[in-house]
């Protein structure tokens, strides 16, 4: 299928708009600016009712922005918003609430302070004469959360990150949500996780419930969504009313608008290679490791369970969690104790690539530039001043290699899509030029192009001797760039897989047994 078809398809599908009953949602020519550059350029999207529609495009092709329009979060610049065929003009996020459209994003809105119970039922708290009926609100949410694995007493401060998304969905869901707009919502979350997410979603469908699902995720969309629009630089590129029909090739030539020649690492034995990192004897939290050796130039999975130590122990060897007992050796010596701090795990050549941007990936206020010359400017300093010139090529090197989406590498990082944030936290762990690299989850949020690009950043990164370990929950990730796979269980490596065993199936069944 060429982009040219369907764009053709798009187009009928758009000009089919039958009475109008038969969509939950129109948007009618929206745009989008930000000064002078448009964000969405007069974009048109037609919803089936009690359907599940994919809003599909690369990293800044406009998705948050129009469904962040859809929500009430941002204003269009123009055009028009049709629920059930009625305009709604001016909406905020809370009159679109009101009216049945939900936006779960990325980041879970919960409040801390209150219980899982409460944040579930937030703002349909059940009252009676004034007074919340807390007997009901504790029976109702308990019926909901049946099977989440979340105990609706526990005080939502203390949920994890998954339980906290799961939360979120749960209360779009039961909100009595009519159109629901997930963004990226399986983001960290576990296939049976994902598999419960969307039984619940098919059968709310079934109830006349409409989804606009956001995913780079060709396998989710395949499962999940009944059509798909693509958005293209602002603008509506295509799409399909028939998404069963689609191989996943065409989906990511739907997206991309060209061919994807997908990643493959060429894997190779590393026996004959100097051992550049060794663990040994490591106790943490979830964290309980006799010894594991990397070799120079090897790129290492770590995966697993959420608490079954893949993610703790990459935490514990860049200081971010303390690890109780333990030492690291670079090349054969004798080895210290592990990092205390991040600082001192730098200070030894070890960089680590947070999965939690908002916590400890980028500064927000700061520009492109800034950023990526920040991890690596007290090394290249000289005599305390950093050279303008060694930052700026530093800084357009990985700027160019990441494609990253910006006006130029001065744009302020705020303003940036998700997905290319995620990049410039990339580029700038990359710039340290570390010896052993620590990836969670890298291409997490990246669109299935770029993906491709990260991979092959990395695979280059290790031919220059680097060693690797990338904690990944993606088994795809992990089938087409690692040389070696580690599955843990109870904070330990339960199995190496190497080879041709390196396989998505079997990475599956081994994680989750
Ligand atoms: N406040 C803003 N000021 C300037 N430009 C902005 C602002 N907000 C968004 N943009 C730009 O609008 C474009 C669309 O961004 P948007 O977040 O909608 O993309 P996206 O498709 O959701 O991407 P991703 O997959 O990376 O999340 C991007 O180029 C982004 O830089």
């Amino acid at each position: 299928m060429t982009g040219q078809t369907m764009k053709h398809e798009a187009t009928d599908a758009i000009t089919d708009v039958g009475s109008g009953t038969d969509f939950a949602l129109r948007v009618e020519n929206v745009s989008k600016s930000y000064g002078a550059f448009y964000a969405l350029r007069s974009v048109s999207l037609n919803i089936r009712r009690g359907s599940i529609h994919g809003l599909l495009g690369e990293n800044g092709a406009g998705k948050s922005t129009l469904v962040g329009i859809i929500s009430g979060q941002r204003t269009p610049s123009s055009g028009a918003i049709y629920l059930d065929g009625k305009e709604v003009a001016n909406a905020d996020v809370r009159a679109m609430e009101e009216a049945g459209v939900f936006l779960v994003t990325q980041e879970p809105m919960i409040i801390d302070h209150i219980s899982a119970a409460e944040n579930l039922m937030l703002g349909i708290w059940p009252s009676s004469g004034g007074f919340v009926r807390w007997g009901r609100l504790k029976a109702d949410a308990a019926r909901m959360l049946k099977g989440s694995g979340i105990d609706p007493d526990v005080n939502a401060g203390r949920l994890n990150a998954v339980a906290r998304r799961k939360l979120n969905i749960l209360r779009a869901m039961f909100s009595g949500g009519k159109v629901i707009i997930l963004d990226e919502p399986t983001a960290a979350l576990t296939v049976p996780d994902r598999r419960q997410l969307f039984d619940f979603m098919r059968q709310l469908k079934n109830d006349g419930v409409t989804f606009i699902f956001i995913s780079h995720y060709n396998d989710e969309i395949l499962e999940i969504c009944d059509a798909v629009s693509v958005l293209r630089d602002g603008s509506l590129a295509g799409g399909s009313e028939d998404v069963a029909s689609l191989t996943s090739e065409q989906l990511s030539e739907l997206v991309l608008g060209r061919g994807l020649v997908l990643f493959q690492r060429e894997r190779r034995t590393f026996a004959s290679e100097p051992v550049a990192v060794s663990l040994r004897n490591v106790v943490a939290h979830h964290v309980d490791l006799d010894e594991l050796d990397i070799r120079r130039g090897e790129i290492v999975g770590f995966t697993g369970l959420p608490g079954a130590g893949a993610k703790e122990l990459a935490r514990a060897i860049f200081g971010l969690n303390a690890a109780r007992s333990g030492t690291i050796g670079f090349a054969g010596d004798a080895g210290q104790s592990l990092p205390r701090h991040p600082q001192a795990a730098f200070d030894r050549g070890i960089a680590y690539l947070s999965d939690d941007r908002r916590k400890d990936g980028v500064v927000g206020h700061l520009s492109i530039a800034e950023n990526i010359a920040l991890s690596s400017l007290g090394r290249r300093a000289s005599f305390g001043f950093v050279q303008r010139g060694q930052e700026a090529s530093l800084c357009d090197g990985y700027f160019a290699s990441m494609g990253i989406r910006a006006p130029n590498a001065e744009a302020v990082v705020n303003t940036l899509s998700g997905g290319n944030q995620q990049k410039v936290c990339l580029g700038r762990v990359l710039a340290t030029e570390p010896r052993l690299l620590i990836l969670d989850e890298p291409t997490r949020g990246i669109d299935v192009g770029v993906k491709q690009d990260v991979l092959r950043i990395i695979d280059g990164l290790s031919k220059t001797g680097v060693s690797v370990i990338i904690v990944s929950t993606d088994t795809d990730e992990l089938v087409r760039a690692v040389d070696r796979v580690c599955v843990f269980r109870h904070g330990a490596i339960h199995e190496a897989v190497t080879g041709d065993d390196i396989a998505t199936e079997n990475l599956r069944r081994l994680a989750q047994a």
